[in-house]
């Protein structure tokens, strides 16, 4: 729908103009980025990405891999050790350039929102838009703060609106000077979990009106999902996989992008010819020709549960009511710790103590063993 959408050229768009607030797409692409805070350890290894005109581009990763300072490194508020910072193919940071952030065409959008409590929305929003004449600078804003939807805030201050609120004036204040690339550092971290759906599909919805490529930080796979385009994974500064939702879920590079995306049961096993052997049944695994050590990895909705009929013996050890799923903890002969499931809630009957269970094959993942699993 967003497709037909965007080819469908808007009124002001025939009269040979972008409506409000659109922006002018541009690529950003990070080359060989390199960081550190001190001279001993790096926070930015060698991170070569390269975001799309018009895409939102999550980047993901735990805490402290080094998201926020790449996100300061394109906003050019942090300084890289090597490496180049690319905005259409024109170097806007590197050895021998350095653009200044306000004359970057890139908006940033903070966690906290960062508006100044003693301004209205108004001139929260009129704030950066300081090339244009007042009455330009008046108008442009107001068109933004329209197109999140709070024309009747106005002339509020920040205080009086809620979070979700706060959160949109944050986005007409970046989109306003209509910039090439927004940058998002986990704009949603300070709602709560039943407004943030709410907000975040508001938010996709503006940027993808806006047509400005987007960099979105979280740390939440799920919230990576929902809005990435495609998805890059950070882990100790270093990217580990980049690509859409549907590829680092089904075919993670290692299984540090396999446990970020789905929760996991282990197995050290052993490849032999192709098949693993685990307490849940022998799989393929054909990416191993001969004998090799390997951790399994299956996830916890691929476990079915039955009450006969299944291939694996197991006992309940407990059942947790989650809602539409129920957690179950299951002895399974020769696993050494308990295995975890995750099923549909009404599949068992109540008080069910000896069950069977069967694994789909998709999501059994079979890895190199590393010497640590981080
Ligand atoms: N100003 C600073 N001085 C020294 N070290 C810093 C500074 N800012 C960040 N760091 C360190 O750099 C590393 C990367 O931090 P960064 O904030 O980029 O990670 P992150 O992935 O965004 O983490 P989070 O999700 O917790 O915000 C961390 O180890 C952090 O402690």
């Amino acid at each position: 729908m967003e497709q037909a959408d965007s080819k469908r050229p808007e009124p002001a768009e025939r009269a040979g103009r972008l409506p409000a607030g659109v922006s002018f797409a541009a690529r950003l692409a990070f080359d060989n980025i390199w960081h550190s805070f001190s001279r001993t350890a790096e926070t930015l290894r060698g991170v070569s990405l390269t975001a799309e005109p018009g895409e939102v581009l999550c980047l993901l990763g735990p805490s402290g891999s080094g998201k926020t300072t790449l996100l300061r490194i394109a906003a050019g508020i942090e300084t890289q050790t090597r490496g180049r910072i690319l905005l259409n193919d024109r170097e806007i940071s590197g050895p021998n350039v350095f653009v200044p952030p306000e004359k970057r065409s890139i908006g940033l959008v903070f966690q906290d929102f960062a508006l100044f409590p003693h301004l209205s929305i108004l001139d929260n929003v009129r704030f950066g838009l300081t090339a244009l004449s007042p009455a330009d600078a008046r108008r442009e804003a107001l068109a933004a703060i329209a197109r999140v939807g709070l024309t009747h805030h106005a002339h509020s201050f920040p205080h009086i609106l809620s979070g979700g609120e706060q959160q949109r004036v944050a986005l007409a204040r970046a989109l306003a000077p209509r910039p090439a690339v927004l940058l998002l550092d986990e704009p949603f971290s300070g709602l709560d979990s039943r407004l943030k759906d709410t907000v975040r599909a508001e938010t996709l919805a503006i940027l993808r009106q806006s047509r400005a490529t987007a960099i979105v930080v979280t740390h939440d796979a799920e919230e990576a999902m929902r809005m990435g385009d495609r998805i890059a994974l950070l882990k100790d500064g270093r990217l580990v996989q980049v690509g859409p939702a549907e590829t680092l879920f089904q075919n993670p590079a290692d299984l540090f992008v396999a446990g970020f995306f789905s929760e996991l049961n282990l197995f050290d096993a052993t490849a032999r010819d192709g098949w693993v052997e685990t307490p849940l049944g022998k799989f393929p695994a054909p990416s191993f020709a001969g004998i090799a050590p390997v951790t399994v990895a299956i996830r916890l909705e691929g476990i079915e549960a039955q009450e006969k009929n299944g291939e694996t013996e197991a006992r309940v050890i407990s059942r947790r009511f989650l809602g539409e799923a129920e957690a179950l903890e299951l002895a399974v002969p020769g696993a050494d710790e308990p295995v975890r499931a995750r099923i549909r809630r009404g599949v068992l009957p109540p008080g069910l103590r000896d069950i069977w269970l069967t694994v789909r094959k998709s999501d059994v993942l079979v890895f190199e063993r590393q010497a640590e699993n981080a």
